[in-house]
């Protein structure tokens, strides 16, 4: 253990960038016309040493003499340039790569397709080599046919297997080529000779011209064959003849038999043919892959291009990182634990530790025959004799056969943001949504994908470090996924936790509408907000239906292929994550109409990208029900005060041993994993918000979906008939309390928000309270319960 330690000390903090390749505009046009311009002037070279290579072939030698004239049309770089890809090369195959510097000049220029050029130079090459021999094949001597390279290619082909060997390697060289560049096949032959054959015939018989339509999209494959072979094909031409017509097939160039087959008689020699018909792609898949070819993948970040992720240098250095030992700490600490077990009877076979961030683990293995729960049962007194909080057992730890005792560190060292983020864990992870939490007990990055959680539930007693967990969540996403990718949704009741992350609003945040704050600070807001973040979930799914994909990953997928049609409404999906900070509070004054929009989107929204973190301080019972617990397996505790609070977020105690200061325990389901939470301040956080921010921004947030809430129909002149249920109770609450206030309504009825905000307004209506006066209480109209009565007497009559 003591060399892993060793090992993991020695971490590299490497500054890890992504190196960029792309050009802007500027660099494009300089880059291009260079290219263009290249092209042209080695084209003209060569052009030239067609006829003055000769005459050129002395000067060569003494290049650097200025005095030494050259006939080449681009002088002596020309001479030199020609002579090296002509004579020495492959001969006047070398146009071809003039030909392909021009190309790609053009392409710089007009910003077409990476993909297609890199074909066309992949083929070009292909060809100049090809060519290269070819030619050199008919060159008796090292001439500039074939180049020097052609021609000791040949040389050494024919010595091998001879010049009919050669010349037949070429042929099934070109054969290849013709069957991987243009998909030709041998149906293909036959079909175009078997056409020029009914051509002649009809020509013959002095008959209209056989008719072959070819419709508007002739593709380049039929292009190629119909010029290689020369079949006079007429494109979108009327056709005329009575017979049923043979259509080529664009897609695969195969000629389709008539319908109505020429049967002609045995006794006349002639036979039926009956073609094959080759299988066709289909065409979605054959658009995509044309629209892959000329436009490359979709690139959900093209908007945003020049987004430049934050640097690392923004995340602060902290001068106490890196774990120093304490041997003579470490060495006390063993002889309590020793002592204080030998007290009671339990011998000690072997101990070690291992020595985290803010606790040092000794792992005992006890004499043979001692009862586990004998030491687990001691846990107080071993605390007593290091006389140190936050003393936690494991007995015995899962899958090591071991025991452990966790011990806080005389002094904590603090686990930066920056080391968890430069971490080669991080920044190497292929994960969908991955969250660098902090270091284990052993000191390794803690690295969890939050697509694969789904959703996260976090509960800590006030200032244990739940703010800061949440930041260095949002702030591992912002450092690996581009604004495209993903979305936040965030709630946050205390008003000040999240509000630096305002200034990302055009990059990262989603939000209704119609609200002007991305950040929802208000309550009711938040119904609004799940109820329409429902909405999105509902619109996702039908979006997988008819793509015919599990999940968001495989949308993306096919999106970015180009198989799906935004016009049918597909577009990149960004992953969407909702972070409510503190959600007591919400359940406190809107219950189950918060509860129940977040229930169905955890239990719904883990393969369409959307994942939740719940946030608490009070992680009771009435807080983090069952409904909301069983669709939570992810969850961190942070330090609660009571063991009760620790059963309920964690099913188990352990939280309450913590010792705060982002102290915490992970659970995805089964094992319980200490870390400490990497630790973000709030102006590092405001520096990577300031960086973001700074940077083009889309037009506006990411917009949910619109939802109208029941609660906007109401108006004040409410049907009595249409009166909630619980109206008179509600009014009798209201006149004796003489306060006209929703929340008074909520508290002693048992209600949501929305219903008795529907409640008050229908006590408006009725004209028992005032009307709205801002943050004071409504007004009470009625004075006593008698008036009441008469009130609502007079009203029905
Ligand atoms: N990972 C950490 N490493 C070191 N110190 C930490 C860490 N997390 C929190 N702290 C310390 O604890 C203090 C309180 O943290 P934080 O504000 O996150 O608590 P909180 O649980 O959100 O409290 P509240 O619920 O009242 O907002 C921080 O100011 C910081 O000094």
């Amino acid at each position: 253990m003591a060399k892993k330690k060793n090992d993991t000390n020695k971490q590299p903090r490497k500054k890890i960038r992504k190196p960029s390749f792309k050009l802007s505009s500027q660099q494009k046009l300089v880059y291009g016309s260079f290219l263009v311009i290249f092209g042209f002037i080695l084209f003209m070279a060569f052009f030239s040493f067609l006829f003055t290579g000769e005459a050129d072939q002395s000067s060569l030698s003494d290049f650097a003499s200025r005095n030494v004239k050259t006939e080449n049309w681009v002088s002596k770089s020309g001479a030199w340039l020609s002579d090296f890809f002509i004579q020495r090369g492959f001969g006047v195959a070398s146009f071809i790569i003039s030909g392909l510097i021009f190309l790609s000049g053009i392409y710089v220029l007009m910003n077409l397709s990476k993909a297609k050029l890199r074909t066309h130079w992949f083929w070009g090459i292909l060809i100049v080599i090809w060519l290269s021999i070819l030619l050199g094949f008919f060159g008796n001597t090292n001439d500039i046919l074939g180049g020097t390279i052609g021609f000791e290619v040949n040389m050494y082909l024919q010595d091998y297997i001879g010049k009919i060997g050669t010349s037949l390697l070429l042929l099934f060289g070109l054969i290849t080529y013709l069957a991987i560049r243009f998909k030709v096949t041998f149906e293909s032959f036959t079909t175009i000779f078997k056409s020029a054959k009914n051509k002649i015939k009809n020509d013959l018989s002095n008959d209209d011209e056989p008719i072959i339509a070819l419709d508007n999209n002739l593709s380049e494959e039929a292009a190629a064959i119909k010029s290689a072979f020369d079949i006079p094909l007429k494109n979108n031409e009327a056709i005329t003849n009575k017979d049923p017509k043979p259509v080529i097939d664009t897609a695969t160039l195969v000629v389709k038999p008539p319908i109505k087959e020429e049967v002609e008689d045995d006794d006349l020699g002639i036979e039926i043919e009956v073609e094959k018909v080759a299988e066709e792609l289909s065409e979605d898949n054959n658009l995509s892959n044309k629209l892959v070819e000329d436009f490359g993948q979709f690139d959900p970040t093209l908007e945003l291009s020049k987004y430049q992720f934050p640097p690392l240098d923004l995340l602060k250095k902290y001068d106490s990182e890196g774990i120093t030992i304490n041997q003579t700490e470490l060495e006390e600490n063993k002889n309590k634990i020793v002592e204080t077990l030998k007290n009671y009877n339990i011998g000690i076979a072997s101990i070690k530790a291992t020595i985290g961030p803010t606790v040092t683990l000794y792992e005992i293995v006890p004499d043979a025959g001692i009862r586990i729960s004998k030491i687990k049962n001691l846990e107080d007194d071993i605390a007593l004799s290091l006389s140190a909080l936050g003393i936690r057992i494991i007995a015995p730890i899962p899958g090591k056969g071991t025991i452990g005792i966790e011990v806080p560190n005389k002094n904590a060292t603090i686990v930066s943001m920056r080391s968890v983020i430069a971490s080669k864990r991080f920044q190497t992870s292929d994960m969908q949504l991955p969250i660098a939490l902090g270091k284990t007990i052993s000191n390794e990055t803690f690295v969890v994908d939050l697509a694969k959680m789904p959703h996260l539930l976090m509960a800590g007693a006030t200032g244990q470090g739940k703010s800061v967990g949440l930041n260095a969540v949002l702030t591992s996403l912002l450092y690996k996924k581009h604004p495209a990718e993903v979305k936040f949704v965030l709630v946050d009741p205390k008003k000040v936790e999240l509000t630096l992350f305002n200034k990302i609003e055009r990059h990262y945040l989603a939000k209704l509408p119609d609200s002007e704050d991305a950040i929802i600070t208000d309550n009711t807001k938040v119904i609004n907000t799940l109820n329409s973040l429902c909405i999105e979930m509902d619109n996702r799914y039908e979006l997988l239906k008819n793509a015919l994909c599990r999940n968001i990953a495989e949308y993306n997928v096919k999106f970015k292929a180009r198989k799906l049609n935004p016009n049918d409404g597909h577009q990149f999906l960004p992953y969407i994550v909702l972070v409510v900070d503190e959600f007591a509070d919400l359940i406190m004054t809107a219950g189950k109409e918060v509860e129940t929009p977040i229930a169905r989107l955890a239990q719904l929204a883990r393969a369409i990208g959307i994942h939740l973190i719940i946030a608490t301080q009070r992680p009771s019972v009435n807080v983090i029900t069952g409904i909301i617990k069983a669709n939570f397996p992810a969850r961190i505790a942070f330090r609660v005060t009571s063991k009760i609070d620790s059963r309920t977020i964690l099913d188990g105690s352990g939280a309450d041993q913590l010792i705060g200061r982002g102290d915490m325990l992970y659970t995805q389901g089964n094992d319980l994993i200490r870390v400490q939470c990497a630790f973000v301040d709030t102006p590092e956080v405001e520096k990577i918000t300031d960086y973001i921010g700074s940077q083009k921004a889309y037009p506006d947030a990411y917009l949910l979906p619109e939802y109208v809430g029941e609660e906007s129909g109401t108006s004040l002149d409410i049907d009595i008939s249409d009166r909630d249920k619980l109206f008179r109770e509600a009014a009798e609450v209201i006149v004796t309390a003489q306060q006209g206030s929703a929340s008074l309504l909520q508290r002693k009825l048992k209600l949501g928000y929305n219903r008795a905000g529907r409640l008050i307004d229908q006590l408006e209506a009725s004209g028992i309270v005032g009307p709205f006066e801002g943050s004071k209480a409504r007004m009470v109209l009625i004075t006593d319960l008698v008036a009441l009565d008469k009130h609502l007497e007079n009203e029905t009559l």
